[in-house]
């Protein structure tokens, strides 16, 4: 590993024990090798793009597979409330998008969700009045001023509860029914997000959108490309062929039924404990070529001391993540994946020698202080973990039981389930915070390491391992 970062400065007191609340979730300690297939639920990040290219569409379109959760809930109850319709079809991740004039005089709800909070204010300036955001109190201190400022620089009115142009949560965007668009500058060093609802919304701004990134660096590209990727299937014209310049020219949203790629990043954690406790994980739908982040997993994984294979399923590719116990340690840039830092930050904790995450500054921007949050909860557990500038030192140290504090925030739960695979003694505080996009998370977690696919036991009462394809629990 290269010299580490100075750390940045540190509370001087170690964190002090918290008591168990009565929510706190006890996590499983893995007792053997895993073999578990695990069935990941819809990507948080193409089902709420897909939801809103849907509601600016031309025409009724469909979702299938989409993501069920408190972030995707909270998208569609915000589309619903700016007059689109959104009805369930047979099952819940069917959905059905009518979209409709929208509807101003509003307020929204964007719970803790950046996807919410920095996607909607774009579409709002298309509504026929105003519309007025607000959130959980943690969603309150999330940067939001860059995509008000660009929409006030593109003509749109955007006031906060004090003077000027407002830089969080609360906002109201007054919508006038149209937006002229044209080209703006946008920092979007602290988010992604930024960049990307400004292009959801831009095809249909009258001049369309050229749009700058000025910031000194760009986290999260692959979701920017995810951005365009969507853009494009539904006939939208983007350019993208300067560095850090993006335009949208204007035109209709071409309305679609489409499939929603399982959640690469929420595959991460499952992948990883096969790292951690030994055995193979395999997550079925793993795409042939995907805009998700969670693609970089496997190579991560490798790094880290998995071997990896994607093997053909029934319905697809299965990715298979095989792991020894053994883990080590890694120096990575997460710019690009920054929703893989609490994953890898637990592995790297148990590890065999040191890790450093770099790029990762804008994680103090995320659900909660992500830095801090790692920082202060391996450190609870008699770990090493030191923040720099932009990411993680993390030096491996035998660890103990502790409640592991989530801050609201679903990859810390995530994390801390992980940990306690191989840590007897973790509970997760208020384990219930992965809703936001992983529901039953702790009972999946669980069937993986009862090595059961779908919550149907491995072995039959023969003691036998389940008709598979694939071995024990296998199979698409
Ligand atoms: O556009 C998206 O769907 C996302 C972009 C990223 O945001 P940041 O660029 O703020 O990290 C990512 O962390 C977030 O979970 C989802
Ligand atoms: C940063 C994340 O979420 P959000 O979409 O709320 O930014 C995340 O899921 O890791």
């Amino acid at each position: 590993m290269s010299a580490p970062e100075p750390p940045h400065p540190q509370p001087a007191a170690q964190p002090a024990p918290v008591p168990a609340r009565e929510d706190a979730w006890a996590a499983p300690v893995a007792i053997g090798p895993l073999d578990a297939t695990v069935q990941v639920p819809g990507s948080k990040s193409l089902t709420n793009r897909l939801l809103v290219l849907a509601a600016l569409a031309a025409g009724p379109g469909t979702l299938r597979g989409a993501l069920r959760s408190r972030d995707a809930d909270l998208m569609i109850a915000a589309l619903r409330t700016l007059g689109v319709a959104v009805a369930e079809g047979g099952d819940p991740g069917t959905l059905h998008v009518t979209p409709g004039p929208l509807r101003g005089d509003v307020a929204i709800d964007t719970g803790l969700a950046g996807t919410v909070m920095r996607f909607l204010p774009p579409v709002a300036a298309l509504a026929g009045g105003p519309v007025r955001f607000d959130g959980d109190p943690q969603a309150r201190v999330r940067p939001m001023g860059p995509v008000l400022a660009a929409l006030h620089a593109l003509g749109v009115k955007v006031t906060g509860d004090g003077p000027g142009i407002p830089t969080h949560l609360p906002f109201i965007v007054h919508g006038t029914g149209r937006v002229a668009g044209g080209s703006v500058d946008v920092d979007a060093s602290a988010s992604s997000q930024f960049v990307s609802g400004l292009l959801l919304a831009a095809a249909r701004f009258e001049r369309g959108l050229t749009l700058r990134h000025t910031g000194s660096t760009l986290p999260s590209l692959p979701h920017i490309e995810m951005t365009v990727a969507t853009l494009r299937d539904v006939g939208v014209h983007v350019d993208d062929s300067r560095s850090g310049i993006w335009q949208v020219a204007p035109g209709p949203v071409a309305a679609r039924d489409v499939r929603v790629e399982p959640d690469l990043s929420n595959a991460a954690p499952f992948l990883a404990a096969a790292l951690v406790a030994g055995g193979t994980v395999r997550v079925p739908g793993w795409p042939a070529s995907t805009t998700q982040p969670g693609a970089l997993v496997p190579g991560l994984l490798e790094r880290m001391g998995a071997t990896t294979a994607v093997e053909p399923g029934p319905g697809g590719d299965v990715l298979a993540v095989t792991g020894t116990g053994e883990i080590r340690g890694i120096d990575v840039d997460l710019r690009a994946a920054g929703e893989l830092a609490p994953t890898v930050a637990a592995l790297a904790a148990l590890a065999d020698s040191p890790s450093r995450l770099r790029g990762i500054a804008h994680l103090r921007g995320h659900e909660t202080d992500r830095l801090a949050a790692l920082a202060t909860e391996i450190t609870r557990l008699g770990g090493q973990c030191e923040e720099t500038r932009d990411g993680l030192v993390v030096t491996p140290r035998p660890l103990h039981g502790a409640v592991f504090r989530t801050y609201a925030d679903h990859r810390m739960a995530t994390s801390g389930a992980l940990l306690g695979l191989r840590v007897p003694g973790i509970e997760v505080e208020d384990v219930a915070t992965t809703a936001k996009t992983l529901p039953g998370f702790d009972a999946m977690w669980q069937r993986m390491l009862d090595g059961t696919r779908d919550g149907a036991p491995a072995h039959g009462s023969d003691g036998r391992a389940g008709g598979s394809p694939h071995g024990r629990g296998a199979g698409a």
